[in-house]
């Protein structure tokens, strides 16, 4: 039996109650991979966190080894093998992710310095909280002596939310749409690349062959279908969001199917222009161990415009977080 040490901040929250369940059944490692898990909150949300924990026991799942709450970070990332950061403020009905870079930029600076402090060296960081690319960037940037290509943020949900939406224009199933790669930010910036997209193994664009709906209404809808999701339900998407952290983490623990990749923010080093150090989400493909970023796709003026536009907007984002790193 393998044996993993698993953090999740922000634990007692929305997401946290999606994702803990599912960690602890084995969807994320798997059956032969037993589980312990560090669960960081605040202070005044440990009683709430208590109640969560006391359902984790109530489910007696064979692989779940141990649960430690705490709002210490020194113990919720000691030794540990993956940090799920999930804790921050969610944005509200009107906001724009990047409005909470600076409520919730503070949490990564202390976080980043934590891992780098009580974590294992290998252990691999996944940042869920919004801005999650940036947020993500500020961590790593304080998380010395640890390797930046353990950073990463999550671009899976738009990447589902995009497959989704062109199974259904093409009226297929989901299992048929595969290299749904976004690209850049998690943000109405990002560039959901159907040009890459096959569908039963054919461009996507030419099955859907309707270029004005994929330029226009289907990117628009995978852009903003968060603030969508916030209109709809009063709150920030959550089972979505944690069913998302739970394929990120699969994917990138679980070697690619040849000819496939998936949707991760990793540490750009400089491929397709894009600047080094940015956390600029790529079609990435994993050993199982390891990843890199697909080579060689080619962009047309339109796919060009895009990542420009969003690599812009991270590079700014970028800039106004450079204060926080001292
Ligand atoms: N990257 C993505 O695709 C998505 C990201 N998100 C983001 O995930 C984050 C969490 O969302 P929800 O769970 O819905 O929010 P929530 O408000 O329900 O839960 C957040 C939890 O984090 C805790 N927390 C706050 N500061 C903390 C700190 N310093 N250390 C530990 N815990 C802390 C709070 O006490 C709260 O329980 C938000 O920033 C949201 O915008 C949400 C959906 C998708
Ligand atoms: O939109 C938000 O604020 C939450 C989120 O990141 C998403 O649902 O994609």
């Amino acid at each position: 039996m393998k044996r993993v040490r698993v953090a999740v901040t922000g634990a007692a929250g929305q997401i946290g109650y999606a994702l803990l369940f599912r960690i602890a059944s084995g969807q994320m490692f798997g059956e032969d991979t037993q589980v312990d898990l560090q669960l960081l909150e605040l202070e005044q949300a440990l009683p709430a966190l208590k109640g969560v924990v006391m359902e984790l026991e109530d489910c007696a799942f064979p692989l779940l080894s141990s649960v430690t709450p705490t709002s210490e970070m020194s113990v919720a990332f000691k030794d540990a093998d993956w940090a799920l950061l999930v804790g921050s403020i969610p944005r509200k009905k009107g906001m724009e992710r990047a409005d909470l870079l600076k409520k919730n930029g503070g949490i990564f600076v202390e976080q980043g310095t934590a891992i780098a402090a009580h974590a294992k060296k290998s252990c691999k960081t996944l940042v869920v909280g919004n801005p999650c690319n940036t947020n993500s960037y500020v961590a790593k940037a304080m998380a010395d002596g640890m390797d930046e290509r353990n950073f990463f943020a999550m671009t899976m949900l738009d990447q589902n939310r995009a497959v989704t939406q062109l199974a259904q224009k093409a009226s297929v199933p989901v299992s048929a749409v595969k290299n749904l790669a976004i690209w850049g930010n998690h943000s109405p910036s990002m560039y959901p690349d159907f040009y890459h997209a096959t569908i039963n193994g054919k461009p996507a664009h030419q099955v859907i062959d309707d270029e004005d709906w994929l330029q226009g209404e289907f990117l628009t809808t995978v852009q903003k279908r968060g603030a969508a999701i916030i209109e709809a339900r009063g709150a920030s998407s959550a089972a979505s969001a944690a069913n998302a952290v739970v394929d990120t983490v699969r994917n990138l623990t679980t070697p690619t199917p040849e000819g496939e990749f998936f949707s991760v923010a990793v540490s750009s080093d400089g491929s397709y222009g894009v600047p080094e150090g940015i956390m600029f989400s790529f079609p990435v493909r994993s050993t199982g161990d390891g990843w890199e970023i697909v080579q060689g796709l080619e962009h047309n003026g339109f796919g060009h415009s895009k990542l420009n536009a969003t690599r812009e907007e991270l590079l700014n984002e970028q800039a106004a977080v450079e204060e926080l790193l001292g």
